[in-house]
This record gives structure tokens, sequence and C-alpha cells, in this order.
């Protein structure tokens, strides 16, 4: 029997097998039966209540365990969300590009220290501020137009280049990148941006430009530039039918100037006049620098002749004012040639070419003019270009000749020297004069072979006529400044003499002082070269250059040739009388002989010799003759 149920009849004082009527055995023992059956299944369900707290325990502690491994993770990943946000902290304020981000109004939510030092404002400042309205910043309304649209589309915008005016003044140049900014759905929701400063690289960039464009000595704009401009002109002068006006302005003998001042003070000079040039010309006028002592103006819509004849002598005339620099006085001038647009030529290089044939005018017309370009003056410039072309072939279709001029002592006529002087009778043009052709020669270097040819024709010569039993005093030719500047010079010399089997004393140079002063130092030691060989040194055309007692004394010369311009007016005009009569006093007080040239009268002979002048050249006591010509008339057996 169950002891549940045992103790129940117990407790009600039946003994179960004596008290408890038999009919009841059945009953008590379904009862007995019922509460095993009970106590089975509460067995049962304790054991599942059991396992199912087991269960959910070992789920608690499996939830516990992926919890705490979740906030491990997210606390990992807070940390480095932490750095990474800290790193990019750090790496915006060390930074000193600007980086930004705006809202979809374009107001300013964030900005970096870089922000903040580039534009010198604080960031309270920026922030709330729309960046293309903030104060200074500057975009070109062209480049603006453009972004307009882009902004509005949300589109990104790479290396858009604007200026910052910084609050003090300054100006800095930016490079700024932007594109939009979207959120977790993917909406567009402002912009991030960046901004880099450029303003060394942007600098630098002018800074060669302005190198490429513009005369680093006196900040005029240099030919590049001036081509441009002109170029420009010419388009509106085309559109408009105004006229233009190209001019050249050479200062004259610079090179000299130059080279007898030094340098530096060279460079001064330049810069005066470049200032003069500025200050005298219009503000819609420009005026540039070629290079070397050159410069070149642009007038647009320029006057008539007469106008823009005022406007350069009073151009000249602001040249020829006296500098003082260092407590010396200088005189400059210069020679102009213009040339205008359209009559004169239709195009920048023409314009250019015509004002330099012009200017070359005016130096030939005595320099400190001014000369316009005219048609006549292009037939001269096509001359001067076939003149050079036919004078390759002068030597070699033997052309050229020599004639011999005497020099002759002032007091009797005696037969002390000749000058040997060149001739050209060109196969295709006839005789050209030395005066037309030596400058052409100069000018296109041909004179340092064609001067050789001279002192060999002339040493050969002078062989010559002593072979056929001939007196023959020293011969002089005249070197030009190539010549002198040519290193063969002093051994061509000695061969031309030991070929011929002359003294160095049979033969003379001649050099005019701006032979000289073109590299005076060059030339003290070349000419001590050929006095120690035992050469004759003459000044040729005394008086027109720089002569002074200082530079006579640095060269070792012989002899001065006074200039024939002195001696043309003698004896009547005073000036020349006294200049005559200076330098012959100053010429022998340094031991030195003079010869005047040019002399054409009795009168001006008996002139001369009253100033005790040495020697004479001239129409007067002999042309120039060819060799066969003077060996029959002038020169005497030996
Ligand atoms: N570098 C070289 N230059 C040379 C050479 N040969 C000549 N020249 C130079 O050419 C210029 C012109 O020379 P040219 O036409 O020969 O004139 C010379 C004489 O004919 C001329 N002269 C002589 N006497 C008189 C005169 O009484 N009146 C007058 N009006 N002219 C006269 O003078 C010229 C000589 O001048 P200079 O040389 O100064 O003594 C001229 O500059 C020549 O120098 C050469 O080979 N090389």
């Amino acid at each position: 029997m169950h002891p549940l149920l045992l103790r129940q009849l117990k407790r009600e004082g039946l003994a179960p097998d004596s008290d408890v009527p038999e009919r009841l055995y059945g009953l008590l023992d379904r009862i007995s039966r019922a509460y095993s059956e009970a106590d089975e299944e509460r067995q049962l369900l304790d054991r599942a209540q059991e396992l199912a707290s087991r269960e959910n325990e070992a789920l608690c502690e499996n939830l516990r365990a992926e919890r705490a491994a979740l906030e491990q993770k997210v606390e990992a990943r807070t940390t480095d969300l932490q750095l990474s946000e800290a790193r990019l902290r750090s790496l915006l304020s060390l930074s000193v590009d600007a980086v930004w981000e705006q809202d979809e109004d374009h107001r300013l939510r964030l900005v970096s220290d870089g922000m903040c030092l580039l534009t010198a404002l604080p960031t309270e400042r920026l922030l709330g501020q729309r960046l293309f309205d903030l104060p200074g910043f500057r975009i070109n309304d062209g480049q603006m137009q453009q972004l307009l649209p882009r902004l509005e589309s949300r589109a990104s915008l790479r290396e858009v280049a604007c200026q910052f005016d910084r609050p003090d003044g300054s100006v800095r140049h930016l490079r700024i990148s932007m594109e939009p900014a979207v959120n977790a759905a993917g909406q567009v929701h402002g912009y991030r941006g960046v901004a880099r400063d450029i303003t060394s690289e942007t600098l630098a960039a002018q800074r060669l430009d302005c190198m490429a464009r513009f005369d680093s000595l006196t900040g005029l704009p240099n030919r590049t530039h001036f081509v441009e401009m002109v170029d420009h002109a010419v388009a509106r002068a085309r559109r408009s039918g105004q006229p233009l006006a190209v001019a050249l302005v050479d200062l004259d003998r610079f090179k000299t100037v130059n080279d007898t001042v030094g340098h530096a003070m060279g460079d001064e000079l330049l810069r005066t006049m470049a200032a003069r040039l500025r200050a005298n010309i219009r503000e819609v006028d420009s005026v540039a620098r070629l290079g070397g002592d050159e410069f070149v103006l642009l007038l647009e819509s320029c006057g008539s002749e007469g106008e823009l004849s005022t406007v350069f002598n009073r151009l000249l005339a602001a040249i020829a004012e006296p500098v003082e620099l260092l407590d010396r006085t200088y005189l400059l001038t210069g020679s102009v040639g213009l040339a205008r647009f359209p009559d004169d030529g239709n195009d920048t290089s023409t314009l250019l070419r015509h004002a330099d044939a012009a200017m070359y005018l005016a130096k030939e017309r005595g320099k400190n003019n001014v000369q316009f370009y005219t048609d006549s003056l292009a037939t001269q410039s096509a001359r001067r270009f076939e003149l050079e072309t036919a004078l390759r072939q002068a030597i070699a279709r033997q052309e050229l000749s020599l004639h011999y001029q005497p020099k002759v002592a002032a007091t009797d006529g005696q037969l002390l020297g000749l000058e040997a002087l060149l001739r050209w009778n060109s196969g295709a043009y006839g005789p050209v004069s030395p005066a037309e052709f030596i400058p052409v020669a100069e000018e296109s270097g041909q004179i340092v072979e064609i001067g050789a040819w001279v002192l060999r024709q002339a040493c050969w010569q002078m062989r010559a006529w002593r072979d056929s039993g001939l007196a023959v005093p020293p011969v002089a030719v005249n070197l030009s400044a190539h010549q002198f500047a040519d290193n063969n010079l002093v051994t061509e010399i000695e061969n031309a003499l030991a070929l011929n089997q002359l003294a160095p004393a049979d033969l003379e140079v001649e050099l005019t002082e701006s032979v000289l002063m073109t590299e005076p130092e060059r030339a003290r030691g070349v000419l001590h070269h050929l006095r120690q060989l035992g050469l004759h040194v003459t000044i040729d055309d005394f008086g027109t250059g720089y002569s002074s007692l200082a530079y006579l004394k640095r060269f070792p010369a012989g002899t001065v040739k006074l200039d024939r311009t002195f001696v043309r007016g003698l004896p009547d005009d005073s000036d020349d009388s006294a200049i005559a009569g200076a330098v012959v006093a100053m010429a022998h007080s340094l031991r030195l002989l003079v010869v005047a040239e040019g002399v054409e009268t009795e009168k001006q002979l008996e002139a001369l010799r009253a100033l005790k002048c040495d020697q004479i050249q001239g129409y007067l006591t002999g042309r120039p003759v060819d060799a066969a010509t003077l060996a029959k008339n002038v020169l005497r057996p030996q």
C-alpha cells in the first residue's frame, strides 16, 4: 500500500489489515495505485523541470559568454574607433591643408586647424559661414559660373584654383577639391573639402613667368613679351582702323660707355634710361628692352608723323639729360627708328624689321636723331643684304684691291707714310664705296677675313715695290673692332711681315678710338704687344669719340690722326681751330705725332702748319691711288 494512504488510514485509526472492511480493499488498492502514479508523474515533472532548469542555465551561460564576447568586441571596436578618430584629429590638426565639412546649404560645420591657419580666421568665425561667401574668398567669375552647376548637381570638384585674402592683407593661393558627403541612407547631406595652400608654387611660377617675359635689369617687358603686345595691338588696330607705331631706341656708343665706366655703372645708366623712356610716354603706350642698349616702344592710336616727331624728340631730349651718378656726370644720346602700322608693315616682325632699318639710318645720319621708315630704306636694306652676299665671294673672285694715299710732312711735303685703303669692284654692282661696304663687312663679321687679306696684300705690295727698287715708307692698314678682338691678329701680322721679309717698323696700324674702347683692357694688351714688336700705332678719327688725355695715356700709340671734321672748317671756324690746336698741343705733350686727315686746301694746310701739326693726309697732297699709279707718280727709287 502507498505510504501516504497508509498514514492517512492510521490517522483515521484504521489498521489496514484488520479494521478496513474487506469490501474497501479494492478501493484502497486503486487509491494506493493512483497515489503511486501521481508520485511517478510528480517525479517525472520534477525531473523535467530539473532538466529544463539545467538547459536554461546552460543557455544563460552561453548568452552571458556571447554577451561578454560581444561587449569585448564593441569595446575593442570603440577603442579602435576612438584611436582612429584621435589619429584623424591629430592628422587634421597637424596638416597644413585646410579640411572642412559643409552642410547642404554650404555652411561650414567642421573646420580643421589648417583651415584656421590658412584663412587666419578662428574656428568660430568660420563655422556657420558659407564657404564661398567667406570674407576674403576669391574665385574668378568665369570659374564660379562653371562651378555653380556642379555644386547644384552635387558633383565633386577637383583642383579648383582660387585665392584668399587674409585679414592682414596677405593673399594665399589655394587649390580646392570637394566631394559630396553621403549619409547611411545614401543621401547627400553636404560637402567635404580640402584646400591646399599653393602660394609658394604660384609665386614661383609667377616669378618664372615674369623672368620669361620681363627684363630683370630694368623690369621692362622683354622681346618675347613685347612681340605679344604688338601682336595684340596690331589685331586691335586692324579692327579699329587706328594707326600704331613701333619705335626702336638705341643708345649711341653705349658699349664704349659701358666698357669705360664698368658694367655696374652701365647697368645703372640703362635703368635710368628705361625710367626716362617710361616717364615720357603715355600710360597706354609700352616700352620694352630688347637687350643691351636697345629699347623698343609701342604707341597705339599714334598721331601724325609730326606728332610722333615731337614725342620722340622729347624722348631724345630726356635721354640726353645729364645723369649724375656717384659724383660723375654722364651724357648719353639715342637714335630712334620708327615704323607705323599699316603704312610701313602689316605685322609685328615687319614693323620691328622696318623700325630697325630706320634706326640704322638714324645712326648713319650722325646719331641722336629720329628717322621714319620709308620705302627707300627697304631698298637700302635689300641692297645691304645683296652686298653682304656678294662680298662673300669678293676675295675668291679677286674683286678686292688696295689704293694707297700718301701722308706727308706738314713742313716740306716729304713722303712719310702711306695709308692702304680697300677698294671693291664688284662683278655684280661695279665699284662699291668702302663707306658702304666696310660697315656691311663689319656687321656681317666678314671684316676679319677681309682685314687679313688687306694685311697680306699691303705687305706683299711693299715687298713688290721694294723688289722693283722703290723706296717705300711705312704703310698703314686700318683695323676694325672685330679684327682687334680676333686672337690671331698678332700672329697674322707677324706672318705677313715674315712672309714678305719686312720689318715691323714697315707696318703701321690705324684704329679708331671706338675700336680701342670696345674692350679697353684687351686693346691695351694687344697694342703693347704690337709696339714691342716695333709696329707704329695710330689712333684714327681722333676727336670724334672719347678723346681725353687719360685715354691717350692708357694706350701706347705713336700718332693721333685729327679727324677731318675739325680740318674742314680751318682756318675760319674758331671752334675747329681751337679743337685742332688743343689736339696738337695735347698730343705733343704726350710726345705723340699728329697727322691731319682730309686736308683739301692750301689754307687748311697753312693753318695746320701754324698749329704745328706734324703730317698731312688729304686730296691736297695726294688722293688714294692704285699701286701702279702710286709707284709711277709718288714713289721714288731707293
Ligand atoms: N677696316 C677697314 N676700313 C677701311 C679699309 N679701307 C678703308 N676703310 C675705311 O672705310 C672708310 C672710307 O674709306 P675711303 O672711302 O677709302 O675714304 C678714305 C679716303 O679716301 C678719304 N679721304 C682721304 N683724303 C680725303 C680728303 O681730303 N677729303 C675727303 N673728303 N676724304 C678723304 O678718307 C678715308 C680715309 O679715312 P681714314 O681711314 O679715317 O684715314 C674709312 O673710314 C676708312 O677708314 C680697310 O682696309 N679696313
